[in-house]
């Protein structure tokens, strides 16, 4: 008789759904441009799928339609081991969104440490094994930083502060393939040198990837070169189209956030 198999605790990912007013949403560092939002949920439907389709299982957070970028739940949420530190974002608009996100990790079962002293987006913070390179940038301050360091730190993570000056948030212009190489679109990375290894991307979309696991990267159909580049070192590209959320500064990697560990202390 056929049965439900346990999801791979590995290949979790929360999601959370656009919200009717995404085009209400924030931009700072480019020009806002006309949304289509039925476009925009035939997209996130497409990216959901690509998560799914490479195996991982995707839990919905409840969505949050009076916060116009709550589809961007990578900003509420940072995973560290088997634990969730619920972010204390730096835009007032925006934090509102915490609560569901919470929610939803409690649920699950996950530890959750929630910052109150200072502001950071999860879209700040990029994460190479222990290594945790925060952006000192337009929405996460020196007191955000130095709370994550606290809950991080007796959790095994090395916090390291990174200038961040010229993009929304740090994972805007870097981001990290699963061999550790940093890649970015150098003219919105303030300082490369900050990265052990890093290669220039000639796409800025082409510095976003999302680790699926087995070589596969989900990258943005915006960087096509990038997808080339990525290829030649070895990786599969996995193309979605995302253009909708693109106009409102978003990434690949701020539509998710994956639970890689079990809930600590399981
Ligand atoms: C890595 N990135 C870019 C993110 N994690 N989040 C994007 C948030 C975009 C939203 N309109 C805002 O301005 O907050």
């Amino acid at each position: 008789m056929p049965f439900d198999a346990a999801p791979d605790m590995s290949r979790r990912a929360l999601i959370r759904r656009p919200s009717p007013r995404l085009a209400q949403g924030l931009v700072t560092h480019i020009d806002r441009s006309p949304i289509d939002i039925d476009l925009a949920g035939a997209q996130w439907q497409g990216y959901v799928d690509a998560l799914t389709g490479n195996g991982w299982h995707t839990i919905e957070v409840d969505p949050a339609f009076d916060c116009p970028d709550s589809v961007f739940v990578e900003d509420a949420a940072v995973m560290f081991g088997g634990t969730a530190v619920i972010t204390n974002p730096g835009a007032d608009e925006r934090k509102p969104e915490t609560a569901g996100t919470a929610a939803a990790l409690r649920d699950l079962g996950y530890p959750v440490r929630t910052m109150t002293a200072g502001s950071l987006d999860g879209g700040d913070v990029l994460k190479i094994g222990s290594t945790v390179y925060v952006g000192r940038g337009g929405r996460t301050d020196a007191a955000g930083i130095a709370e994550f360091r606290a809950i991080l730190e007796p959790l095994g993570g090395n916090v390291i502060a990174v200038p961040l000056t010229k993009a929304l948030h740090l994972k805007s212009a870097v981001t990290a393939l699963p061999d550790g190489t940093v890649i970015g679109y150098p003219p919105v990375v303030d300082d490369p040198s900050f990265y052990p290894h890093f290669r220039p991307m000639p796409e800025e979309g082409g510095a976003h990837v999302v680790d699926l696991g087995q070589g596969r990267l989900l990258m943005a159909a915006s960087a096509p070169r990038s997808a080339d580049l990525i290829a030649d070192l070895g990786y599969t590209p996995v193309v979605v189209d995302i253009s909708e959320f693109e106009k409102m500064e978003g990434c690949v990697t701020c539509l998710s956030v994956r639970l890689r560990s079990a809930p600590s202390g399981s």
